[in-house]
């Protein structure tokens, strides 16, 4: 018998309330139907139950935490300066803070970024930016003024860009709340709602939702989920019509389109790369373990392989990805890394898994080195070509005929340098054809107001513990220049937004990040393993791993993954995320190290190569 929770409050709704929301149309949103828990089932997709004393937290559509209160003007507004004024448009911050320009970077590489992506789209969802794609694109038009919803970025006469042309104005919607979805009154503080699950756990890749999941995902043989065979290459399911997200496909050549659980992962190239190389390497896994473990079923292969590929890419956001950004010294002196490769226990019941407001937020700040013209390379290594990645979003077809370019191109091509420019294609055309002018910089310092953030100080001070009375002080994490920058702009030193801060702030000692990035990102970090009943390293959850199994998880490289499933990828450099040279030479698959699945045998059960256990590598 399921119960009902309220998705905000985590109470449990009576059955004429669930009338009500049902009458309202509001379920979907505001109604978490969970069943019993039972505290040794492995995780579940939607994920509840996870903290078994409130089973709704971490399923879709719960509250995103605040690290600091929020700060709003009257009917929740963007808060004001200090003097009263309005804040500094959004764009002329951007444009006076951030130069223009390219500059690749030495050191690491954009297969970084695509693994970056990808990982936060497992807590996040494209509402927000499907809202002023598709759904109210006249933000600039007459129509824009009377809703509400719209929030559109002013371009001034003397924009640097836009002073040449006509374009006053750059189309943009309010965040998706728990109000706006009819959870909770318009009178109380926006609260942001989204419908990922709030732990690292895939789910935009194998949903949110068990039926979802049946339904567009599992082919209920062996484990596998459904695929598709298309010029030699493994997909995902794909959707024969012209009615998906996928609005830039260029048809009639290009018409694949993902028909997956979560449909966002058509969006970003790199969430894209990353959906299709984790659905092979889930069956690739499942392949190995039916060989394996012939008596296993379907459902048994299926979560098991599941729980191997989250601890996978876990191993590699953790122990991989994030040293690159933050620094392995400081994360292991953070207690976010662990020196040691067997199990560590950290779960807290008493912390409800949840997303902090502020970390997907932090990780905008990315944006600043992504790099705008993507370069592809043949199988050789011989440079083919370029495209500007901002025309590839929500363009899953480009990748039929050019995905193995792309492939060679990620681990060879550096990421834009951390460096204040910013790319001038993210900055001026981030959704490509999408729309007339798009600046995600301007797009994320306006989201910044309208989830109401407190000032930057405030973060400084959360993050440091030191008062930061004026501009002077600032100088521990910015140089003298730039806070001339921002002296020029804002007013007193209590206006400055938090991602105007980030943007100009020195990168932490030993990594490639600010220091409020660090701050906030490790918060997270911490937070999403200390509450993660289910999280890989634990050796007490349930279907825990053996000593051995973790061993091997430990083994996961973002190397060893694109030679098991990237395409055509014979030769790479062990440290994917950096360009390769001296002491990362690129070296043939055969010497990087790899997961054997042997460590997953049952003795119970008979495998079909028993005499060889490196038969079952992936
Ligand atoms: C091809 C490269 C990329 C493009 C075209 C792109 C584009 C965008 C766009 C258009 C938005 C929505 C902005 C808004 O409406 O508020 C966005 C949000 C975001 N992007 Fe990117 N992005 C790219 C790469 C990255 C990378 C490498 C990261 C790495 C962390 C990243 C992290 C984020 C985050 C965290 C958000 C906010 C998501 C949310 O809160 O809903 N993006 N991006």
């Amino acid at each position: 018998q399921s119960v009902f929770y309220d998705s905000f409050t985590g109470n449990t709704v009576t059955n004429e309330e669930v009338k009500g929301h049902i009458k309202r149309n509001s379920t979907f949103w505001c109604v978490n139907e969970v069943l019993p828990c039972n505290p040794l089932e492995g995780r579940r997709v939607d994920g509840s139950c996870n903290n078994l004393k409130y089973p709704n937290r971490g399923a879709p559509h719960t509250p995103m935490l605040r690290l600091l209160p929020p700060e709003y003007d009257k009917d929740f507004e963007p808060r004001r300066s200090k003097n009263g004024d309005p804040l500094p448009l959004p764009r002329k911050l951007r444009t006076s803070l951030l130069q223009e320009g390219s500059v690749p970077d030495t050191e690491i590489t954009q297969l970084l970024l695509h693994f970056f992506v990808f990982m936060v789209s497992d807590v996040m969802s494209v509402h927000d930016t499907v809202n002023y794609i598709q759904w109210r694109p006249y933000c600039c038009q007459e129509k824009g003024k009377t809703d509400n919803v719209c929030i559109p970025i002013t371009i001034t006469d003397d924009d640097p860009v836009h002073r040449f042309s006509s374009i006053r104005c750059m189309n943009l919607t309010r965040p998706e709340s728990f109000q706006s979805r009819g959870c909770l009154r318009n009178n109380t503080s926006p609260e942001r709602i989204t419908t990922a699950t709030s732990v690292f756990d895939l789910s935009h890749v194998y949903g949110n939702n068990m039926q979802v999941l049946n339904a567009k995902a599992r082919l209920f043989e062996k484990g596998l989920l459904k695929f598709e065979v298309s010029g030699g290459k493994i997909w995902p399911p794909s959707v024969n019509t012209t009615k998906h997200l996928c609005f830039l496909n260029q048809l009639p050549k290009e018409t694949r389109c993902h028909d997956i659980p979560e449909q966002g992962a058509n969006s970003v190239l790199g969430v894209n790369l990353y959906l299709i190389w984790t659905w092979r390497l889930h069956n690739r896994v499942a392949t190995e373990l039916s060989k394996l473990n012939p008596c296993w079923d379907d459902d048994r292969i299926f979560f098991q392989t599941r729980d191997i590929v989250i601890a996978i890419i876990m191993q590699i956001f953790y122990y991989e990805l994030m040293p690159a950004m933050m620094g392995y010294e400081n994360l292991l002196r953070d207690g976010v890394l662990s020196p040691y490769k067997g199990f560590r226990d950290l779960y807290d019941e008493n912390i409800i898994p949840q997303v902090s407001l502020e970390f997907p937020f932090a990780l905008r700040w990315a944006h600043t080195f992504q790099e705008g013209n993507l370069k592809m390379y043949n199988t050789n290594g011989t440079f083919l070509k370029e495209t500007k990645v901002v025309n590839l979003t929500l363009r899953t077809g480009y990748l039929d005929e050019n995905i193995e370019y792309i492939t060679h191109g990620a681990f060879r091509q550096p990421s834009a340098k951390f460096d204040y420019t910013v790319d001038p294609d993210i900055a001026e055309t981030v959704l490509g054809p999408h729309q007339l002018a798009s600046d995600v910089f301007s797009s994320d310092l306006t989201k910044n107001r309208y989830f109401g953030f407190p000032p930057y100080v405030k973060y400084r001070k959360y993050c440091s513990g030191k008062s930061h009375r004026n501009f002077g002080d600032l100088m521990d994490v910015i140089d003298p220049e730039r806070i001339t920058l921002l002296k020029e702009r804002y007013k007193d030193v209590e206006d400055i937004d938090l991602m105007a801060g980030m943007w100009l702030e020195e990168l932490v000692p030993g990594g490639r990040c600010p220091y409020t990035f660090y701050c906030l990102v490790v918060e997270q970090m911490i937070r999403s393993m200390v509450s993660d009943r289910h999280w890989y390293e634990r050796p007490n959850r349930p279907n825990a791993f053996t000593i051995e199994q973790l061993l091997e998880i430990r083994k996961s490289s973002s190397a060893q993954m694109m030679c098991s499933v990237g395409d055509k990828v014979t030769h790479i450099q062990p440290q994917a995320f950096y360009m390769a040279g001296p002491g990362n030479e690129m070296r043939s698959c055969d010497e990087i190290e790899k997961i054997n699945l042997w460590a997953w045998k049952d003795a119970s059960c008979k495998p079909k190569n028993p005499l060889n256990c490196f038969n079952y590598n992936v």
